[in-house]
């Protein structure tokens, strides 16, 4: 592809050198190959700036950076630019050119994955060829790849977008995390339209105050969707009402769901051990639906759904079908096992305040002896979620253990000892699978158990090194073990 031939290069820089073949795009000099574009790019860690060198020893063509960048004595053209990370995704779609043609993004501190994973499973009950990427990988009627990134990297983003057209997919939901819309990941996505589902607590280590994280999360609305978008929103967080109107402000097409939403009205939810039966009104049309999943946040996060596929050409009552068959995304208040007497024990990925709130709250209604957690917090993350978690565990479960979620490079004591700073009277195991062997084992009837924090995930970072866990097998595994003590004595 010819230079000219990508959005988001200046028109000066085009005049000069648009007839430069160019054979692909990175951000990384170690993936530069011969006749690439390196976007030079200042991150959190190290300077893009100091690797130009590299990136021409690997034969770049060309140097994307910054104005005032100061990028020393370099063979090749550089184009200096106000937003490199913006100007790398328009490049990057334009490079792969190809997108489904319905793309959606969904923003919000909690219940992305979920929602992502809902609106794909919808689509696909309507018949359309549809796919969901972020936290637990991507997933078509082709492919069910695991995961890194909530939003990937944009050249790694536009490859995989124009695979899935490749492979037939017409419909895509995507999370949009606030470090990709920070970060421009997204910026090259023909979005048809964008939904919001709440705002708490999360990566304030990487975004200075909420409004600047909010903020962050807006730029979904403000900046990406095209006019007259179909915003769907949440209606029922503290946040809703300041996203609404920015959205307004953007030119967007409001739709609210949610018990305050007029979009899709919730009246009524009674809430079973595994399902819920929820009431909705539609264009005066009402549905009354059984939810097969646990947890009052995934009412929430079918409706913000369901508004998706609705704006998106679905029928109502075909939405509120698809509803009725979701299966929950994986990790997510996922049920793996009860013992002899039918007490659950699930795994969750509340890794963060509101989520772990939520998951304890969602299953006090069918929990009738006590409501057991096991988790942690990661190392190298927000500190401040770490007393935040503790209070709210100690508030809202009957037994608490605190164990390791991913130390990374913290010594793990000092990440128990903040949480148990604010969690009197919990028990501290630091080895995650001896602490799902004694909650396990302390199981009465009647009682439930969470073990929150890594859900899909499928290792424990200790350090640089990755060693394979699974909280689904842990549990699974202590099932079995006190299944066999039990017919043993
Ligand atoms: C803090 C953060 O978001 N970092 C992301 C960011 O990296 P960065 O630009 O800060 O990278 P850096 O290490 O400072 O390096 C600067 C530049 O030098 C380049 N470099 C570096 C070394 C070298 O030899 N050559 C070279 O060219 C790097 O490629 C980079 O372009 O841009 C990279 C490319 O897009 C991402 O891979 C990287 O994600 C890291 C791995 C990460 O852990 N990110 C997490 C925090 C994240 O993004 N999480 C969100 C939210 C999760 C959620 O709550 O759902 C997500 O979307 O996953
Ligand atoms: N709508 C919601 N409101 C509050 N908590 C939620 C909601 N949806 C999910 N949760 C909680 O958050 C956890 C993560 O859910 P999910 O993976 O869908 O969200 P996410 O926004 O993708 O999170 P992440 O940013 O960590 O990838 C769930 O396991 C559950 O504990
Ligand atoms: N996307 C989140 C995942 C956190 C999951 C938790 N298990 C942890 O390691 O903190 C993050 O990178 O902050
Ligand atoms: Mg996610």
């Amino acid at each position: 592809m010819k230079l000219k031939d990508l959005n988001g290069i200046p028109a000066l820089a085009i005049s000069e050198l648009g007839e430069k073949t160019i054979r692909g795009l990175t951000s990384d000099s170690r993936q530069v190959e011969r006749g690439f574009l390196f976007a030079a790019l200042k991150g959190s860690k190290a300077d893009g700036v100091a690797y130009a060198a590299d990136a021409v020893a690997r034969g770049a063509a060309v140097i994307v950076t910054s104005r005032g960048a100061k990028l020393g004595n370099v063979s090749v053209p550089i184009i200096y630019v106000d937003d490199p990370r913006r100007t790398l995704a328009l490049a990057a779609a334009s490079f792969y050119k190809l997108q489904p043609d319905v793309m959606v993004a969904i923003t919000g501190t909690s219940g992305k994955t979920s929602v992502a994973s809902f609106t794909r499973q919808i689509w696909a009950q309507a018949g359309f060829a549809s796919a969901s990427i972020g936290t637990t990988g991507v997933v078509s009627p082709k492919r069910d790849d695991y995961g890194s990134l909530t939003t990937p990297d944009p050249v790694e983003l536009h490859r995989l977008l124009r695979e899935l057209v490749e492979e037939g997919v017409t419909h895509a939901a995507m999370e949009a995390s606030s470090h990709g819309l920070d970060q421009r990941r997204l910026d090259g996505v023909r979005l048809f339209a964008g939904a919001f589902t709440n705002l708490g607590h999360d990566h304030m280590d990487y975004h200075a105050t909420v409004e600047e994280y909010h903020a962050a999360k807006l730029r979904l609305f403000t900046e990406l969707l095209p006019k007259g978008a179909p915003a769907i929103i949440f209606a029922d967080d503290p946040f809703s009402k300041p996203t609404i109107a920015a959205a307004e402000q953007a030119g967007c097409t409001v739709l609210t769901v949610g018990r305050k939403g007029d979009f899709i009205t919730l009246k009524r939810v009674e809430h079973e051990r595994f399902r819920q039966h929820v009431e909705v009104h539609i264009a005066g049309e009402i549905f009354e639906i059984t939810l097969p999943l646990a947890g009052d946040f995934q009412v929430a996060n079918g409706l913000v759904a369901a508004g998706l596929a609705m704006a998106s050409g679905v029928p109502a009552a075909a939405a509120m079908r698809g509803l009725e068959r979701l299966k929950g995304a994986p990790g997510r208040l996922d049920l793996v096992g009860a013992t002899e007497d039918g007490a659950p024990a699930y795994v969750d990925y509340a890794h963060k305040p509101d989520a772990l709130e939520n998951v304890l709250t969602s299953v006090r209604p069918f929990t009738t002896g006590r409501v057991i957690v096991v988790f942690g917090c990661g190392g190298d993350r927000d500190k401040g979620k770490r007393p935040m978690m503790g209070e709210i565990a100690t508030r809202l479960a009957d037994v608490v253990i605190v164990t390791d979620d991913n130390p990374r490079s913290e010594v793990p004591a000092t990440i128990r000892a903040e949480i148990l700073a604010a969690a009197t009277g919990a028990r501290e195991i630091a080895d995650r699978r001896a602490a799902i062997q004694e909650a396990v084992a302390m199981m009465k009837t009647g009682d439930t158990l969470i073990i929150a924090g890594k859900g899909h995930e499928e290792g424990q970072t200790i350090g640089d090194v990755v060693l394979p866990f699974s909280d689904h097998v842990e549990v699974a595994q202590a099932l079995k073990d006190r299944l066999a003590r039990e017919k043993g004595a």
